[in-house]
């Protein structure tokens, strides 16, 4: 398959009365915290507009206060299409001017199926019986999907069972069904940040399509490459204000983005140094790991080495993290660590943690970490719950609990730095470095971590990225699974390529994240996701 070609010049519709979506003097207060201050940025007829901002500058919530759910400071106004929203916005009235969302979190349903969620809220009851008619609504679902290009993702399987790309698809299928060609803006909040290489493909040329008829796109996103190649227009969000409004993007390099961001040039990251060949040990040994997606799966990895598994999506590396930690059942296989061998088949999360094996999950809202309990709460979790060998249950004193958590606020630069600050009020990058407190706090012998620099900016991401080589340094082993290259290529001394659950190539010594993505493609021409249209914003 060759890669996406660039938008096609397309005849934009126009928008005589002006900007699709128009955000003028927009402030948000908490208590005493202003969190957006006179925000104003429009968002024009069939265009892409990046909205970019490092962790905890305002992204979501302007998001928030576009769909109702946050109510904005007095003075604030809204407007789709020339009409002025009431305020705060009724979420049906925002609908029905079209503005559409994809949240951070996708917002589904776990327990429901693909069309019970693709049709929540807008189920009909049939003329007669007053029931709901599920023949039509089979269909109208799968009109919708159609609208997507081709998804083989069954309408009746239940969400929890999908994978993350297939969720963000459906979540992204339910907000573009209200939506008609050539009227209102949708907004991807980070929507794109779980989808695999090849959905990405699909999800550009998605939004290509919608674009093309004259809706707009506003694309609140982390993934600065993903700004310079789909993109019409950026405006940059510092600490609740806007420092660029609706730039062009032609011709801007990451680095120009990131200068924007963060009002400052960001430090490199200093290369990884390899661990030495000379150095024997061994920390880790997984045997024969065989699960529903990976086949017989071996690796050694020494203490202090960091080990990258990557592939397409579905080709098996994003289901080791969860095998050989127990969360999901492995069929077969086995794993050697300092205190002795581990069956895999039967691992229990529990068993897992006891021998000294630490996952760092993908998707930290629904896996890792608990929104309504504090910083503290959250990072001394696993330690508050650890049984003695008689099955006692130890409890942790107080004051030992607030000095892990000082210590890993302040080794993780936590933002804001408040032991007793709400999860659910934190920005995404700050709970992720939270989520991986709380697992690097368990003082683990393998730390296993799947996408963890998901959806957090340049300086979150340096942080990181410092704490877990930093772990490394410390002795440890580390497994990261990740479909990101630029993450691999920054942490890992080698790397794993699996195609159809097995390793079909091993990058050693140097490698930088094109040779990564070239080893999963094969073919090299696919290393960029996207051309950038050269089509200018009438
Ligand atoms: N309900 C709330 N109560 C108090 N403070 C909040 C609430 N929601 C958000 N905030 C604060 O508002 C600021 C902006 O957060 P927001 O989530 O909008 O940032 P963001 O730019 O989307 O970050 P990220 O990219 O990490 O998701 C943060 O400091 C956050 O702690």
């Amino acid at each position: 398959m060759s890669g996406l070609a660039g938008r096609a010049p397309t005849e934009r519709t126009g928008s005589p009365q002006g900007p699709r979506l128009a955000v003028e003097g927009v402030s948000m207060t908490f208590g005493s915290a202003t969190v957006l201050r006179d925000v104003a940025m429009d968002v024009r007829a069939g265009e892409i507009h990046a909205l970019i901002g490092q962790n905890g500058s305002g992204k979501s919530t302007l998001a928030k206060i576009l769909t109702g759910l946050y109510r904005p400071d007095a003075g604030s106004r809204i407007t789709v299409d020339g009409i002025g929203l009431r305020l705060p916005v009724r979420p049906d009235e925002s609908r029905a001017a079209g503005v559409a969302v994809v949240h951070q979190n996708l917002g589904l349903v776990p327990d429901a199926t693909v069309l019970e969620n693709t049709r929540l809220g807008r189920f009909k009851g049939s003329r007669f019986l007053r029931r709901i008619d599920w023949k039509a609504e089979a269909e109208a679902t799968r009109a919708v999907f159609q609208r997507l290009g081709p998804h083989r993702i069954p309408l009746d399987s239940k969400v929890s069972d999908l994978h993350e790309d297939e969720k963000a698809v459906v979540a992204i299928a339910r907000a573009v069904q209200d939506l008609e060609d050539g009227r209102g803006v949708i907004i991807f909040d980070e929507s794109t940040r779980a989808l695999g290489r090849e959905s990405l493909e699909r999800f550009y040329t998605l939004l290509d399509r919608i674009v093309a008829t004259g809706t707009a796109a506003l694309l609140i996103t982390h993934r600065l490459e993903e700004v310079v190649e789909a993109a019409d227009r950026v405006t940059v969000l510092r600490d609740g204000e806007i420092v660029v409004a609706g730039k062009d993007v032609e011709g801007m390099t990451k680095s120009d983005l990131a200068h924007l961001m963060l009002g400052r040039e960001v430090e490199g990251l200093e290369h990884r140094t390899a661990v030495g060949a000379a150095n024997d040990d061994v920390s880790v040994v997984v045997d024969g790991l065989t699960g529903p997606t990976v086949r017989e799966f071996s690796l050694r990895i020494r203490p202090g080495e960091v080990v990258g598994v990557t592939g397409l999506s579905g080709a098996g590396h994003e289901d080791v993290p969860y095998l050989i930690s127990g969360v999901s059942e492995a069929d077969g296989g086995t794993m050697t660590l300092p205190t002795g061998p581990v069956a895999l088949k039967g691992l229990s999360p529990a068993s897992a943690i006891r021998s000294g094996i630490a996952l760092v999950p993908e998707g930290r809202e629904s896996a890792g970490l608990v929104g309504a309990m504090t910083v503290t709460e959250n990072i001394s979790f696993p330690q508050t719950c650890t049984a003695t060998a008689s099955g006692r249950v130890r409890p942790l004193r107080s004051g030992a609990e607030k000095q892990l958590a000082a210590d890993w606020i302040e080794r993780l630069d936590v933002r804001p730095p408040w032991p007793h600050a709400v999860l659910d009020n934190m920005s995404g990058g700050n709970q992720q470095k939270v989520l991986l407190a709380k697992w690097l706090a368990t003082d683990p012998t393998l730390l296993v971590l799947h996408e963890p620099t998901q959806a957090v900016d340049v300086g979150a991401r340096k942080t990181i990225v410092e704490a877990v080589r930093g772990a490394a340094r410390e002795g440890r082993a580390v497994l990261v699974a990740s479909s990101d290259e630029n993450e691999l290529a920054l942490l890992c001394d080698r790397v794993l390529v699996f195609s159809n659950g097995a390793v079909g190539r091993e990058l050693t010594g140097e490698f930088t994240p094109h040779d990564i993505v070239e080893s999963i493609y094969t073919d090299s021409s696919r290393t960029k996701l996207r051309e950038r249209s050269t089509q200018g914003v009438s």
